[in-house]
């Protein structure tokens, strides 16, 4: 597996300085989580870690190639993105939209196989959607949706996942759920990359961690380090109280 590296990368908020140049490596094994305040570039850096946009600065590798060496498909086969939004305008079905997660290992006009529709399937089972497959997914609720969409990456099989806000729409059962097949794609040697607005999910779940504040500071390392309560305070301008529960750390919002 290929790591994902960011070298010197510059994030281009419209009128932002500079800031801190992010320079960290994604390794097979690792969760990330990237925490900041509304605004700070979380869903701007997903989406130039996935080359879908440039940076002002610096480059994104996978392994030892720049992204933009790299023809799409070859990219789209070790890195998978969970969008914050999406848009169903064209009417597919919850199976037809997994059996999208094939496309980059199918050439062009091949027709999907039994195996890529196993796959799919089995992806909507593990996303507790499969029972939803011949529904068109612009019925979907918000939740339902959300998990055709990780089911949808999962079909895909990346080695690296990117997810913004991958929790968003969850009930408590499927967000842990989530988490857990996440938590499970790291332990088999891929990696996970992931904003999340919830910050004691990212202490529980992440073993590393990169805030980014809105000014383009920024820190990143291995979570225990960075969960310091002065440090999110001034990254959220929210006041903390941190107690600790079954051995990880919890912040609770001062109440005034
Ligand atoms: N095309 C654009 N034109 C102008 N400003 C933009 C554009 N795209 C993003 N921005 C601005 O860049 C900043 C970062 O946006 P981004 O969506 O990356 O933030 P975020 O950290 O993901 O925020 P949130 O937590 O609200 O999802 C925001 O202030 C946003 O308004």
């Amino acid at each position: 597996m290929n790591p994902l590296r960011a070298k010197q990368l510059v994030i281009d908020i419209p009128d932002r300085a500079d800031g801190q140049p992010l320079d960290f490596t994604v390794e097979p094994g690792q969760v990330w989580g990237v925490l900041g305040p509304n605004g700070a570039g979380k869903t701007t850096l997903l989406h130039i870690l996935a080359g879908l946009r440039a940076p002002r600065k610096g480059t994104v590798q996978l392994g030892e190639h720049s992204l933009s060496e790299l023809k799409r498909r070859q990219i789209s086969q070790q890195l998978g993105l969970v969008f914050q939004d999406r848009q169903d305008g064209f009417p597919a079905t919850v199976l037809e939209t997994a059996l999208i997660g094939r496309h980059p290992w199918l050439s062009p006009w091949q027709m999907e196989t039994g195996e890529d529709e196993r796959i799919a399937r089995h992806a909507l089972e593990k996303l507790d959607v499969a029972h939803l497959s011949d529904r068109l997914v612009n019925t979907l609720s918000g939740g339902e949706r959300q998990r055709v969409a990780i089911a949808t990456v999962l079909t895909q099989a990346p080695d690296t996942w990117l997810l913004d806000e991958p929790t968003n729409h969850l009930d408590l059962h499927h967000q842990v759920a989530v988490l857990q097949l996440l938590t499970e794609q790291a332990r088999s040697g891929r990696s996970v990359f992931m904003c999340l607005h919830d910050l004691n999910l990212a202490a529980r779940w992440c073993d590393h961690l990169l805030l980014l504040f809105p000014n383009g500071d920024a820190c990143w390392g291995p979570a225990e380090r960075m969960l310091v309560p002065a440090a999110l305070e001034r990254l959220y301008n929210q006041e903390l109280l941190t107690v600790e529960v079954d051995g990880a750390p919890l912040f609770v919002p001062v109440k005034r």
